[in-house]
């Protein structure tokens, strides 16, 4: 059933795009709010987004703003595809007209200082908004041209997450739902991290051993912390855990795993960054996760490496000579006491 109001997605890069596109094909008339007045012009013209999703059709249903005022008084609805980094300034200036709201994040990160995840962020500057968190292997533009994909719907508001689920699921996109908003959350920020070391090792000709050594130590890792944080050690073991870690470790569509593939042939991070051209939360990420893992006495001996060789000048040799020589330790540790 189609939703009365027009839903809004804010962010005008793959992601909320390709995220508008599917609210389209399921029958629902989107704003779709981005900053860039030039590059509305082109969605609204050429019916494609030539800057994140080049190729991709984009549906009638999809009408391209740069009101962010309008949009948000228009929708009830509203997906956020901001990158973590620039949302809390580009949403304070309106949080009047988020009060009440139904807001699900898309996006996949940390603020830095704080710690915040982003649901927590627009939890601060609209307190009594609804909110919920969609994640999962979601690489936009497999999205974009209708790969059978799924996706959870986290939230302690069952109201919203059914609401979210009409609306997104269809014939090519389903989503789960689950009541652990910060679990969910926390795996999508964490996997990015992972997957620029994937990059990286992608790089050095990895086989398919290293790729699973690394994806299956990476969730480990990840889950320590987790649980540390108090979060539930099991949401890693879905679609958000070890779902978006495999999908973003596998995958050159993946920016964060371009990035690092980008370092491991040589170039510094600021090239990499550059090279890219888009967002990868994942090296943010890294900062903030490494200061938070030392601060609470957390073993992260992969996360400790990538930000030796980004930040401190360790060369990859070193790390993975210092990683495979490590102290021998037992499989699956993070679900017992002892590897917490
Ligand atoms: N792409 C993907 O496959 C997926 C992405 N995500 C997450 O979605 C979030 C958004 O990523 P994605 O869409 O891929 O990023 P992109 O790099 O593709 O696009 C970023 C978008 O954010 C806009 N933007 C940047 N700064 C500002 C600002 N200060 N105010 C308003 N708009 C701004 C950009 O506008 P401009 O062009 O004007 O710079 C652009 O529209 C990230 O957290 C990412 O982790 C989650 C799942 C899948
Ligand atoms: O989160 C994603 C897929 O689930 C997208 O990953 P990247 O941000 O690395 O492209």
């Amino acid at each position: 059933m189609s939703e009365k109001q027009p839903i809004a997605v804010l962010g005008g890069g793959s992601f909320g795009t390709a995220s508008a596109n599917l609210l389209a094909q399921n029958g629902h008339s989107v704003l779709l709010w981005m900053r860039d007045s030039a590059q509305a012009k082109a969605i609204a013209n050429e019916r494609e987004n030539p800057r994140y999703l080049k190729g991709i059709k984009i549906y009638p249903a999809v009408t391209p703003t740069t009101d962010l005022s309008a949009t948000l008084t228009a929708c009830e609805l509203i997906f956020v595809a901001l990158p973590s980094g620039v949302l809390r300034s580009a949403l304070q200036p309106v949080a009047g007209l988020l009060s009440g709201k139904c807001l699900v994040s898309l996006a996949k990160g940390i603020e830095q200082g704080s710690f915040k995840l982003v649901s927590e962020i627009l939890a601060d500057i609209a307190p009594d908004a609804r909110i919920g968190v969609l994640s999962g292997p979601n690489l936009a533009r497999e999205i974009a041209e209708q790969a059978l994909t799924a996706s959870v719907i986290a939230s302690q508001d069952e109201t919203l997450c059914r609401r979210v689920q009409a609306v997104l699921h269809g014939r090519t996109f389903r989503v789960y739902a689950s009541s652990d908003r910060f679990g969910v959350e926390l795996s999508g920020a964490l996997k990015n991290v992972y997957a620029i070391i994937a990059g990286m090792a992608a790089a050095l000709g990895m086989g398919e051993n290293t790729r699973s050594l690394l994806i299956t130590r990476a969730l480990a890792e990840m889950t320590r912390f987790a649980v540390r944080l108090g979060a539930n050690p099991m949401t890693f073991l879905g679609l958000a855990g070890v779902g978006d870690l495999i999908a973003t470790c596998s995958s050159e569509k993946s920016r964060n795993y371009r990035v690092g593939f980008f370092l491991g042939t040589g170039l510094s991070l600021q090239q990499a960054i550059e090279r890219l051209g888009e967002t990868a939360e994942g090296v943010n990420t890294l900062v903030a996760l490494k200061a938070k893992a030392e601060s609470l006495n957390i073993y992260m001996p992969l996360v400790a490496g990538l930000y030796a060789i980004l930040f401190e000048g360790r060369t990859l040799e070193q790390v993975i000579e210092a990683l495979m020589c490590g102290e021998a330790k037992t499989d699956v540790d993070f679900i017992s006491a002892k590897g917490f």
